[in-house]
Order: structure tokens, then C-alpha cells, then sequence
């Protein structure tokens, strides 16, 4: 079996502390740079073209939003597409007139909710008094509040964790104490029946684990499933749990998968970055349920009605007389809400939110006996440790050999600033700490070797019920030349296919492109439902062209496209991939990166499409052999005659 991961330089709690600060620093300013708060430094045009901004855009209609917020829904006032920006769901941005340069008074903040091609929902605590009939613009600014919160945590480790939770925990670690597991095996009795031996045993090791372990979950292999019969045991034994992940979605999954058992679950965060089917989880929602809660809303009218008579007094001795009693009043309202908010956090088994939420006032005094982190291996380390020093113990579930997370500085990427914990701990204790999941629910078995042989030793099985479906034995789809195979190669060598680059340096191929559309196409007329398709590249210029070609054909609209890395952690019963380059020098980019290719082949259930130039693709060895398995196990087709 091929090592899981490199070994790790020895990294201790000074020199991480000291190498990070300055790292996070550089991140820092990547993301200011990359954002609009440069301000009068950067038009708004160039920030369009940047894809930080959208100009031009008019609210079409205001929905009452969740918890109280309201969500605006703009679209271009030219009726067309939105241009292609990098604004994504979650982002903070600023509502502005469309007029006036980069230092124009914003009219609110608000947050990305919802993007479709020809709208985007911003949702905001109230609707402008002002400006929101005329023509807008939103920016997108930096996140400084993340920022603060990482720096914070990492002075605070630096300081050293002598009381705490985790006083016991970091010397693990940091590889200065091994980890241990309680001799006694332990024996459970599981609330998901289902779960497969290698879920059993990490669920097992979870449970035993004394300090810190390590779920690997290769893609499809249950992995939050594991995680979910894991939290449940640690409640069941009275523990109380903190769980997080990087991504609002994945925490959301984790909700939504404990919701429907009777534990006693509270999901930290903005009500904007929820999925409704959560909202009642969320603690917005439980401190309005509160008795102290409602004292507060009353005290609330109250103040409404001294501010109004304060407004009416006459003399400046009863003004002073009510303003002593409004302060008072707002004093006993804002106790009266924290009571309920800290009531709330005492009383639940399991608290969620994200690594960032995990830093919030709300939890600050708050202790947990075990932190749960899903996708621990797409989060910076930095992030990581905001939660693991609330607890005793820590269990990281993810796959180091999958994409690690986004870093924006190419100068603290080359230093480091992108290594995960897992990636670190799984060079320390793979033997000791660390169990991998070995049955995959998700891809016909074609499609799982290559991953499995290339990076995870061979070890995982299809499970029987997805080992060999097809794509032609779904309801109403047809069998006919595009869906009857599992894998599928269409090679462009040869076809006079070039790629080209746009302004930003970004590659496509629009001749690959077309035969992707086409592809599709096909699916869709043997009867694939578009929405069961998806459509992945490496990149964000092909994105862009894909999107354009598939927006000319109705039946596609439904197609998903994106690049490989916004891709991570879904699934399509039809994937295809579009390599794009295609040039003389042979440059295959970061398409080498095997983590990448592994995540977009292990998307798909029942088909995996790859377009490339085989010529030029296929100097890399590791995609050598990549193609050399599909043209063995699928079905080889020339590109030129493909259409
Ligand atoms: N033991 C099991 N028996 C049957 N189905 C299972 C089992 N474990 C997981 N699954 C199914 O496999 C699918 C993937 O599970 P889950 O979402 O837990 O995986 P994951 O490893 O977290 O996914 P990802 O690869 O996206 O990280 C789900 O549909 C889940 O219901």
C-alpha cells in the first residue's frame, strides 16, 4: 500500500504558532487585495472584471426572510445573465448605488443566499430606507471578522494551554505524548443498524479514543454517517459535543441527519447561511422559544414607549429621571437575552456551527468533552484549533487525499499556511490513531478502482447495491451508445482543439467544451434527467463557456457546471470532465494534482465522461495511467467524429 500521507516535519506548538502568524497575515491581505476593499484604489468596473463586484443590477422583490431577515432579490437590469463573477453563497457583501466609485456609501451589508444565472439573493437584516428602487451594485469585502478569530486563536495557543479542556489534548497533538485508547473495548449498542464493518470498528475506535483519532473517509465510504452513530454514543454517554466543519452545507448534513433522533441539538450561525430544513435546530429559533426570551421582547415595548416620552418631555429633570430608567431597562433586556441565548447552549447535547462560528461570544465560556470535526481535511489548521480548544477530546473525519482547503496566497501556500491538521496528524499516527472506511456507496465499481488502486492501496469495495448499476437501468432512461457505458473516454488528440487563455490567465477549450454540451445531449435524449448530470473542469474560464453553451440549449439548463474544486463533496449519476489543455509544450497545470483528478472522477455514480487530449495530457504519468484505465475499461471515442 502507498504511504496515506508524507511524513511530517516535527512541528511543534511554537514553531506552528510562530510560522502561522505572520502566514495568516499574507492570507489576509491576498483576500483584501482580491476583494473590494482596496477601496479608492479600485473602480467598480475593475472589480466587476475581477469578479468581486456586480454592477447594474435592480431589486426585483423583497421575500420576508428567515428569523426576521429580509432577502432582496436582484437581477441584471438588462435582463441578461449575471457576468461571471467569484461572489458564492456565504460571502459578505456590500449593497451599493449603483453610481458613484468604490468609496460610495454602502446602503447595508448583507449576505450571499442564493445565486442562479440571472439573479442573486443578498439576505439583510432590514430593507435600505433608501436606494434600493435605483439602479445597484454589490461588492464583495473580506471577511476581517475570520481574520480576527484565527489570529486570536493562534496567540492564544501560543500563549500556552496550561488550564482549559484541551490542556491535555495539545501535547498530542503536537507529537509530544502518544495518543492512548481505553483498554477496555468498547461495546455499543448502535442506533444505525446498517453500518458497515469498517463503520463499526471506526464508531468502536471513536468511542475508546482517549485523546484524539482519525476517521478516514475515502470518497462515497459513509463517512458522516460514521461521524453522525459516533456523536449519538458520546451524548447517549452523557457527553456533551461540539461539532463543526468548514463549510456551513456540511455542518447543515450533520443537523439534518441528528435532527430526526431525539437528542437535544442547537446549530449556531446566521439564519442566511442555514438550509430551511434546519432552521428549527438554530439557535435564533430556540431563544425565541424561551420565557426569557419573550421578558426581553416585552421589555423591548417598553423601551419603545419611555424613548417615546423621553421624545415629549418637557424638563430636563424628567428627561434625566426616564433615560436613568430606559438605561436601566435596556440593562435588564440585553441580560435577559444572554440568560436565554447561554440557557439555550447549556441545555443541548450537541452544539453545531462552523470552525469560524465555533470562535463566537455565544461559546466562549462554554467547555465540551468531545469536538467532532467533519471535512477536517479542508480546513486550515488554524481553523481546526478554534474548536479543538474548547474539549478533551478531538475526532478529525476527512480524506487527506482529497482537495486540501483554498489558500489565496501563493507565498503562504509555498510555506505551508495549507497543510491540515489531518494531513499533519495522519503523518504521525496513521498507525496508531487513524482507521479508514473501506465499503463506497456511491460509484459503480469501474469508476472506484482507479481511485482505489491509485490512492488508497486498493482497499475499498463497492458496496453490492452500487458495485455494478448502470446508467441505463434508471427509471425512463434508455440503453443507446452514450449511456451504456461506465466509463467513457473522448480523446481530442489530433482534432485541432487548442486551448487558449482569457484575460485573467485562465485556461478553456472550447472545442472540448462542445463535445461536453454534446454529451450531454446525448444523456438527455436517451432520456437522463438533466439535473442528474453534472459537468466539471479544472477551470474557472471553461466554467464560463460551458455555462454560456449550455444556456443556449433549454433542455441543459439543469446540467450542473463548475470547477473541480467547488465540486468536492457532491455527487451526479453522470459526470463529465473537461481537462482543457491541449498545446505543444505538453503543460498539464495543476490537472497533475492527483487530488484532484481523484475528486472528480469519484463525483459520479453510473458514468464518468472524460474529455482530453491525450497527447498532451498524457505526458503526465499519474493521468497516464488514468487514461490508460479508461481506455481499458470503457469505451474509447475520437473526438472529431463525436457529435
Ligand atoms: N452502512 C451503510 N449502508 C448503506 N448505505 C450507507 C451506509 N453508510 C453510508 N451510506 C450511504 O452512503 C451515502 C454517503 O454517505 P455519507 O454522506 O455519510 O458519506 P461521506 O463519506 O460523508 O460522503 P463524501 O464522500 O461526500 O464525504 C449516503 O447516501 C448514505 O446513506
Amino acid at each position: 500500500m502507498k504511504k496515506p500521507a508524507k511524513p511530517a516535519p516535527k512541528v511543534t506548538l511554537e514553531s506552528f504558532v510562530s510560522k502561522m502568524l505572520p502566514l495568516l497575515e499574507l492570507e489576509k491581505e491576498a483576500e483584501i487585495a482580491a476583494s473590494t476593499e482596496t477601496i479608492g484604489m479600485t473602480n467598480p468596473d475593475v472589480l466587476q472584471q475581477r469578479g468581486s463586484a456586480l454592477k447594474g443590477l435592480k431589486c426585483v422583490g423583497v421575500e420576508a426572510g428567515l428569523l426576521g431577515k429580509s432577502l432582496l432579490l436582484l437581477q441584471p437590469n438588462s435582463g441578461e445573465l449575471l457576468p461571471s463573477h467569484k461572489l458564492s453563497t456565504h460571502d459578505v457583501v456590500l449593497l451599493k448605488p449603483n453610481k458613484g466609485g468604490s468609496a460610495a456609501e454602502s446602503l447595508g451589508q448583507g449576505v450571499v443566499y442564493r445565486i442562479k444565472d440571472k439573479s442573486i439573493t443578498v439576505a439583510m437584516d432590514d430593507v435600505p430606507d433608501e436606494g434600493v428602487n435605483s439602479l445597484l451594485r454589490l461588492e464583495k469585502v473580506a471577511n476581517e471578522v475570520t481574520y480576527q478569530r484565527l489570529k486570536s486563536t493562534l496567540l492564544d495557543l501560543g500563549k500556552g494551554v496550561s488550564r482549559g479542556p484541551a490542556t491535555d489534548l495539545v501535547p498530542v497533538l503536537f507529537g509530544e505524548k502518544p495518543p492512548s485508547f481505553s483498554k477496555t473495548h468498547a461495546t455499543y449498542e448502535p442506533y444505525n443498524t446498517e453500518l458497515d464493518e469498517s463503520q463499526v470498528k471506526a464508531v468502536k475506535m471513536a468511542l475508546s479514543a482517549q485523546d484524539v483519532m482519525l476517521l478516514h473517509g475515502p470518497p462515497g465510504t459513509g463517512k458522516t454517517t460514521a461521524v453522525v452513530e459516533i456523536i449519538l454514543q458520546e451524548v447517549k454517554r452523557g457527553l456533551k459535543v461540539l461539532a463543526c466543519a468548514s463549510s456551513n452545507i456540511a455542518v447543515d448534513n450533520m443537523v439534518e441527519r441528528l435532527a430526526c433522533h431525539k437528542v437535544k441539538v442547537v446549530r449556531l450561525g446566521h439564519p442566511a447561511r442555514l438550509l430551511p430544513q434546519v432552521l428549527d435546530c438554530a439557535l435564533d429559533a430556540q431563544v425565541l422559544k424561551t420565557d426569557n426570551s419573550s421578558l426581553a421582547k416585552d421589555i423591548r415595548k417598553e423601551i419603545s414607549v419611555l424613548n417615546a416620552k423621553i421624545l415629549k418631555a418637557k424638563d430636563r429633570k424628567s428627561r434625566d429621571e426616564l433615560r436613568r430608567e430606559l438605561r436601566q431597562l435596556s440593562k435588564e433586556e440585553r441580560q435577559r437575552q444572554q440568560k436565554a441565548v447561554t440557557d439555550v447552549i447549556q441545555g443541548a447535547s450537541v452544539v453545531l456551527t462552523t470552525l469560524t462560528g465555533a470562535m463566537s461570544a455565544q461559546l466562549q465560556k462554554v467547555d465540551f468533552d468531545v469536538v467532532v470535526l467533519d471535512e477536517a481535511a479542508q480546513a486550515l489548521e488554524t481553523a481546526c484549533w478554534i474548536a479543538i480548544l474548547k474539549g478533551r477530546r478531538c475526532l478529525l473525519a476527512g480524506d487527506h487525499l482529497q482537495l486540501a482547503p483554498t489558500v489565496l496566497s501563493k507565498e503562504a501556500e509555498k510555506q505551508g499556511f495549507g497543510t491540515t491538521l489531518f494531513e499533519r496528524l495522519a503523518g504521525l499516527y496513521a498507525s496508531q490513531a487513524m482507521t479508514m472506511l473501506t465499503v463506497q456507496y456511491r460509484m459503480h465499481e469501474h469508476i472506484m478502482d482507479w481511485s482505489s488502486h491509485e490512492l488508497y492501496g486498493g482497499k475499498i469495495q463497492a458496496h453490492e447495491l452500487v458495485a455494478s448499476r448502470k446508467l441505463f437501468e434508471l427509471d425512463g432512461v434508455k440503453k443507446t451508445p452514450a449511456t451504456e457505458h461506465t466509463l467513457v473516454l473522448i480523446d481530442i488528440c489530433g482534432c485541432d482543439m487548442e486551448e487558449s487563455k482569457d484575460e485573467t490567465e485562465s485556461s478553456f477549450n472550447e472545442g472540448e467544451a462542445r463535445i461536453a454540451i454534446t454529451h450531454a445531449q446525448k444523456l438527455v435524449e436517451s432520456g437522463v434527467k438533466a439535473i442528474d448530470i453534472g459537468i466539471v473542469t479544472p477551470y474557472a474560464a471553461q466554467v464560463n463557456v460551458l455555462r454560456r453553451m449550455r444556456n443556449e440549449e433549454q433542455r441543459l439548463l439543469e446540467v450542473e457546471i463548475s470547477t473541480i474544486d467547488g465540486f468536492q463533496g457532491r455527487e451526479k449519476e453522470a459526470m463529465i470532465i473537461s481537462m482543457v489543455r491541449s498545446n505543444d509544450k505538453k503543460e498539464v497545470g495543476f490537472l497533475s494534482d492527483k487530488r484532484r483528478m481523484n475528486v472528480a472522477v469519484t463525483r459520479a455514480k453510473r458514468q464518468c465522461c472524460v474529455i482530453c487530449d491525450s497527447d498532451t495530457v498524457g505526458k503526465d504519468p499519474f493521468l497516464k495511467r488514468l487514461l490508460d484505465y479508461f481506455e481499458k475499461h470503457g469505451e474509447y471515442c475520437y473526438g472529431l467524429y463525436y457529435q
